[in-house]
């Protein structure tokens, strides 16, 4: 394994906490990260990851990374520098030959009228029931257990309580209710075509085997796949560097948007998510989140005498006004204050 220290064991912050901060808007989080990443270097679980580079070099038949190595950081499985990495480095490739995704499913099972994250799930729930035997077994391993992930989605009752003011409560429940939904037809199909999958299957292996999808996938032209490796890039807000994919050329990459000293850790950017989002389908938040947006009602009735001022105020600084804005009968729309650099440059855009 490539690692050189062990980060000294920070205690998570308790989930009810993490909360009470979302919402009071404090960043106690800071105690567990802050704007800078934990610089730690790594020293990996050597039982459970550390072959697994040159595993999946050797199943996709080409060298993925030269100077990225696994380890451990207080954001979980981490990527550092092996080596001095220069802006504008190819850090990795990840050949499409190596990728998951739901065409691994039988036809039957793709065909199923669930979502394209319930689609991927599928085929994560079928590769962990088969275990050693699993042509994925090494990455399976290296995936975080449930009990290590943090999306609203597991919470109790009682910690969803300290964010019931958010939107992410409302949308928590929601996704709970569409996952109950799309287990129940999945389950179904499973029970038909491979009920060895299906068998002693409960809710909470599906919702875990969803959470890892909404946290470790991207979008693809097959829906979402899993790029193994790539995955444990974790999250910078200000990070350039993306996972770019070559559909023609058949790989996903990483591009360097600095210099990276070695034993540092490469943090890329998952896209612009608010902490709503980071914490609805990641699990965690950032300080200082520049992305951040509260959502705001309003109503502009059409007899408002100041209707039509009120309509050209929004228009001027609404990036997209809907063309129903104009029509009685909708009243209220919803628009977003985007809140830049701590609500000093507030502008309001449409939602
Ligand atoms: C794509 S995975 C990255 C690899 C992951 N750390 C692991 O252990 O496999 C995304 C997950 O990493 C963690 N993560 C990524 N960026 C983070 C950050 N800036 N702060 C805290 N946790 C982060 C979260 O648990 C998130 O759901």
């Amino acid at each position: 394994m490539f690692c050189l220290s062990r980060l000294p064991k920070l205690r998570p912050l308790p989930r009810p906490l993490l909360a009470a901060a979302h919402r009071l808007r404090i960043d106690l989080r800071c105690s567990i990260s802050s704007s800078a990443p934990p610089q730690v270097s790594p020293r990996g679980d050597e039982e459970e990851c550390g072959d697994f580079l040159p595993w999946l070099e050797r199943k996709a038949g080409v060298e993925v990374s030269s100077c990225l190595s696994i380890g451990k950081s207080a954001y979980g499985r981490s990527l550092f520098s092996s080596k001095a990495i220069r802006a504008g480095d190819s850090i990795l490739k990840v050949p499409f030959n190596v990728e998951i995704s739901p065409d691994d499913l039988l036809p039957e099972i793709r065909s199923c009228k669930v979502g394209n994250v319930a689609k991927l799930a599928a085929v994560i729930l079928k590769e962990l029931k088969m275990g050693q035997d699993s042509d994925w077994a090494p990455y399976m391993r290296c995936l975080p257990q449930r009990k290590e992930m943090h999306s609203t989605v597991f919470w109790s009752d009682e910690e969803l309580e300290m964010i019931k003011e958010s939107s992410v409560y409302q949308r928590t429940i929601d996704k709970k209710v569409g996952m109950e939904r799309e287990f129940s037809v999945l389950r179904h199909a499973l029970d038909r075509h491979f009920p060895e999958v299906s068998k002693d299957m409960e809710f909470e292996d599906f919702m875990h085997a969803c959470a890892l999808v909404e946290s470790r996938a991207w979008e693809s032209s097959k829906g979402y796949s899993l790029v193994p490796f790539a995955d444990f890039l974790n999250h910078d807000g200000l990070a350039k560097a993306v996972l770019l994919r070559d559909e023609q050329k058949q790989f996903s990459e990483v591009i360097a948007d600095r210099n990276y000293a070695p034993g540092e850790q490469v943090l890329i950017s998952y896209g612009k998510f608010s902490n709503a989002i980071l914490l609805l389908d990641f699990g965690f938040t950032i300080p200082h989140n520049i992305h951040d947006e509260v959502q705001i009602q309003f109503n502009v009735p059409l007899q408002d005498p100041l209707f039509k001022m009120k309509l050209y105020f929004l228009q001027r600084h609404c990036l997209q006004i809907t063309r129903k804005f104009g029509i009685s009968k909708c009243s209220a729309d919803n628009f977003t204050i985007k809140l830049v650099l701590m609500l000093y440059f507030p502008y309001i855009r449409c939602h």
